[in-house]
């Protein structure tokens, strides 16, 4: 079922789900989908997901899709300072709830970097991100707040992240809440991507999703830059 209320742009496609099992399970078909059409075509295939919260069950559905895994390279869309032990890293909750099983094979290009401080992190982050292959799908979520990856309203950074002609791949960012240091991949590597997905969960995020195509600046409401391209949003209450 479509969104109903919602005046998309004419690239976009919206699905309502019933509820966060089935928005899941649909997000994680559409995903694998994609991938396995990645490989068919061109030997491998590469995925950049979200983090979060909200994504777990998504994750688990898609560890148990029939995928040559070994050919996948997964990383991730931005990231919060902290090792991969601290249960905010995303890069941790990826490896508890996506790689998996079979799924344990894929490769994980991750952006978490130990540094003496957030900007050289963000640069060690940067050359790592050269050697990933083009992005076939890209898992996008969004905050009530309007940020997406950690393309945060306000953080120092953000006009240089959300150039599309620029050419940092990571950079280092500032959230309100903590982990407040983020690393996130700029907008011209993650519109990059092939096929960009956006998972939404909650009526707070359908009304910030009807308030961002009403039209702030992409710097008020950065998942604005986003809605300019062709994007499937999956949402469910
Ligand atoms: O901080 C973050 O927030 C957004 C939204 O997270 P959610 O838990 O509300 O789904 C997420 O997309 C981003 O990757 C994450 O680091």
């Amino acid at each position: 079922m479509t969104i109903s209320n919602l005046d998309l742009p004419v690239q976009t496609l919206g699905f309502s789900l019933g509820d966060a099992e089935q928005l899941a399970g649909e997000l994680a078909l559409t995903v694998s989908n994609a991938l396995r059409s990645a490989i068919a075509e061109r030997g491998a295939a590469t995925l950049v997901v979200s983090g979060g919260r909200s994504p777990i069950a998504f994750f688990e559905r898609l560890a148990q899709q029939q995928l040559d895994w070994a050919k996948v390279t997964v990383s991730l869309a931005d990231e919060r300072w902290v090792p991969v032990s601290h249960p905010d890293s995303n890069e941790g909750l990826l490896r508890r709830h996506l790689l998996q099983g079979p799924a344990a094979a894929a490769r994980l290009v991750g952006l978490y970097q130990s540094a003496a401080s957030l900007e050289l992190a963000a640069d060690r982050a940067d050359a790592v991100l050269a050697e990933l292959p083009p992005i076939d799908v890209l898992v996008l979520g969004m905050g009530e707040d309007g940020h997406t990856a950690s393309l945060f309203p306000d953080s120092p950074n953000l006009q240089q992240a959300l150039d599309p002609r620029g050419t940092r791949r990571c950079l280092p960012m500032q959230a309100p809440t903590v982990p407040r240091q983020r690393l996130s991949m700029s907008l011209a590597l993650l519109a990059s991507a092939r096929l960009t997905l956006l998972a939404l969960h909650g009526r707070g995020k359908l009304a910030t999703l009807n308030q961002a195509l009403a039209g702030e600046p992409y710097e008020a409401m950065p998942i604005r830059a986003f809605l300019a391209r062709p994007l499937e949003i999956y949402w469910c209450p």
